[in-house]
């Protein structure tokens, strides 16, 4: 197995509360999943029912309260295992614009993780950045450009190139093509298939969008409130989700279909 999360939970403190006796509030209760190597397990629920929470905790961008976070077998929350597994975990979010220094030129974004394990020569990093952005069906001349230069499908995609250069076998992908339009989504549902076969890559793929789930995920979760309330073992068969939340899902999908 290559994630396992055994009764994980997390709390956050609820603003304007004191730091003792502060109440709290459980983003995510006790929940349990894994996924095996080179397949994608999809997320859905509605706004707040804890999908970001869980793909944070997963990369280890927030500890977890209760439970364990097990990848290849060791626990994340050991801090030798931590420090040697965690570049193999990568996250990309929905907000390209805000995951990027706008002052830095498009090779520096993608080059960072690189430069943080190799040593590479001036040549060979140039190469290294231009292979990526060809990965990501990007002109590596792109490379000399800054972030408001380009548009936000092409911002997406430097995220998408500066996550493949840390070399991840696990990628989390958090809203990370909601908010582009209907074509552009298409176009990195297609990418992002490819990647995963090319880079041998396993995925979370987290989304408010069933379409894209059913495209992608092999496996699907519903969360609601924190907790998860349905699997589904193949995410292909959405008529088959039971859960009222899961229902509520899917009518809102069939809504959005009637009304384009
Ligand atoms: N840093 C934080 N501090 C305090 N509360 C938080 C924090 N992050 C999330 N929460 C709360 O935890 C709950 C779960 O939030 P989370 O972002 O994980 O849900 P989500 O399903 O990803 O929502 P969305 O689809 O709107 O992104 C929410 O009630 C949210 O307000």
């Amino acid at each position: 197995m290559s994630l396992e999360l055994i009764e994980v939970s997390k709390s956050y403190r609820l603003s304007g509360q004191s730091l003792f006796r502060a109440k709290r509030e459980m983003a995510v209760m006790n929940v349990s999943c894994s996924l095996e190597e080179g397949r994608t397990l999809g997320i859905v629920g509605s706004s707040g029912s804890g999908k970001s929470t869980l793909g944070k905790l997963i990369v280890g961008l927030v500890k977890p309260d209760a439970g364990d976070i097990r990848y290849k077998g060791e626990s994340l929350l050991r801090p030798q295992a931590r420090q040697r597994l965690f570049s193999e975990l990568q996250m990309v979010f929905q907000d390209s614009r805000s995951a990027v220094n706008s002052r830095m030129t498009i090779k520096d974004i993608v080059a960072e993780p690189i430069q943080h394990r190799e040593r590479l020569t001036s040549s060979q990093l140039t190469k290294r950045v231009g292979d990526l952005l060809t990965a990501v069906e990007l002109r590596p001349e792109e490379m000399n450009g800054y972030p408001h230069q380009i548009s936000g499908g092409q911002l997406q995609r430097v995220c998408i190139a500066r996550a493949l250069a840390a070399k991840p076998r696990l990628i989390v992908w958090d809203e990370a093509i909601s908010s582009l339009d209907a074509m552009t989504q298409w176009q990195m549902i297609q990418l992002l298939q490819r990647l995963q076969k090319e880079y041998a890559m396993s995925y979370v793929f987290i989304t408010h969008n069933l379409q894209a789930v059913r495209h992608l995920a092999d496996e699907l979760i519903v969360m609601s409130r924190g907790a998860v309330v349905e699997h589904l073992q193949d995410a292909k068969h959405l008529d088959q989700l039971r859960h009222p939340e899961s229902q509520r899902l899917v009518q809102a999908m069939l809504t959005s279909y009637r009304s384009t």
